[in-house]
């Protein structure tokens, strides 16, 4: 059996795409390649911007001195698909690829993942997998009651992430990650605030439209009755009112960008409109942590805050105001979501674990 793989695994994201190339579990180079709201806008969907995406790797991958035909297996993050029970390394197969384009379970950037690998992997007949996509399931009964019987909650958060900082976290306080009650925050383009339960993610704000706070493009949860009157004012068809909500909401409207980095800038040079807005964004962070706080009734051994915006000590500090008093918060910034990718391909190629079929 072959004992070592160079792995190409690629995470789309709503803002960016981040590529990376392990040498079996050992990281070798790793980029985020970020795209602007102006370059995303000309995609009328996210599927649209397929072939853009990959022109961005393929140039990645020539400035480094590799070729395509020189991985072994090719892994993306997974997407919007039907809820699925286990955790885990699935085989990209024809009926994921046909729910990740159709957009039958939602559209988001993760649906290129499966698609990206696939892509490529079969020019070279290769394998492409996924590891632990947004449409993990693992919600209680209680958590999926909306408070109207035709509308659902659902489970799509970013559980490739929340799960790999919430193992590292257990790690480093040396339990085990089922042992343990998390309220896991990851702050990046889309926000999810999710409840681990020993091992569990219980309950979770919908990060895609959407409750909970709103994003850095994303509005979360908003009045619902001037929406009602919004959808039917006959000024937006049903997909430009998706697209106020997922893509042109939360910071994006208020300040025309989802870089929280351009936000703070304005900030530090006086704009009390970017100011207010930002802290609005923390505020209802701080408000999703502590109704689970609650809803878990205190019995909680870490709060942990993870993503792009966890960089920022202007947002952590916020945080730390208003949450420290009743237990201090454990940052750590971006996210392990490319090392996760590549260990989920490595396991199933060592044969330590059997993919699973979709
Ligand atoms: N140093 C920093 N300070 C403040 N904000 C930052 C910093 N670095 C990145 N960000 C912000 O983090 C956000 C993007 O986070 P991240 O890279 O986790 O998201 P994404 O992968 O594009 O989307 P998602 O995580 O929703 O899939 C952007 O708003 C970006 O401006
Ligand atoms: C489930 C949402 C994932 C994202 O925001 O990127």
């Amino acid at each position: 059996m072959q004992m070592d793989y160079l792995i190409l695994a690629i995470n789309p994201g709503s803002t960016s795409t981040k590529v990376a190339v392990y040498y079996n579990s050992k990281l070798v180079k790793e980029q985020t390649l970020r795209h602007d709201v102006e370059e995303l806008k000309v995609f009328k969907s996210i599927i649209d911007q397929a072939d853009f995406r990959r022109n961005v790797i393929i140039d990645f991958i020539k400035e480094h001195d590799y070729e395509l035909k020189d991985f072994d297996v090719f892994v993306g993050r997974g997407g919007m698909m039907k809820p699925l029970k286990n955790g885990g390394t699935y085989l990209v197969n024809k009926e994921m690829l046909r729910d990740l384009r159709s957009g039958e379970y939602g559209y988001h950037a993760s649906n290129l993942g499966a698609i990206l690998a696939d892509g490529f992997a079969k020019e070279f007949n290769r394998p492409a997998y996924i590891v632990n996509p947004v449409c993990i399931d693992e919600f209680e009964d209680i958590s999926r009651i909306s408070g109207q019987k035709l509308i659902e909650r659902r489970s799509v958060f970013h559980a490739l992430n929340q799960k790999a900082i919430a193992m590292q976290f257990a790690k480093d306080i040396k339990k085990e990650y089922k042992d343990l009650n998390l309220i896991v925050t990851h702050l990046g383009g889309g926000i999810s605030v999710g409840l681990h339960k020993k091992g569990r993610v219980i309950d979770c704000n919908n990060a895609l439209g959407g409750d909970g706070p709103f994003s850095p493009e994303r509005t979360g949860t908003i009045p619902t009755y001037p929406l009602v009157d919004l959808c039917f004012s006959g000024e937006y068809t049903k997909e430009e009112v998706k697209k106020l909500l997922v893509g042109q909401g939360g910071l994006v409207s208020y300040l025309g960008t989802n870089d929280a980095r351009v936000v703070e800038e304005r900030i530090n040079a006086g704009d009390q409109e970017a100011k207010l807005h930002y802290d609005a964004m923390a505020y209802n962070v701080v408000k999703e942590i502590g109704s689970l706080y609650f809803a878990a009734k205190g019995e909680i051994d870490g709060i942990l805050i993870t993503g792009g915006i966890a960089y920022s000590d202007y947002f952590i500090k916020y945080l730390k105001d208003h949450i420290n008093p009743i237990m201090p918060i454990k940052v750590y910034p971006g996210e392990d979501e490319m090392r996760s990718l590549a260990e989920g391909a490595m396991r199933v190629m060592l044969k330590q674990e059997k993919s699973q079929v979709y």
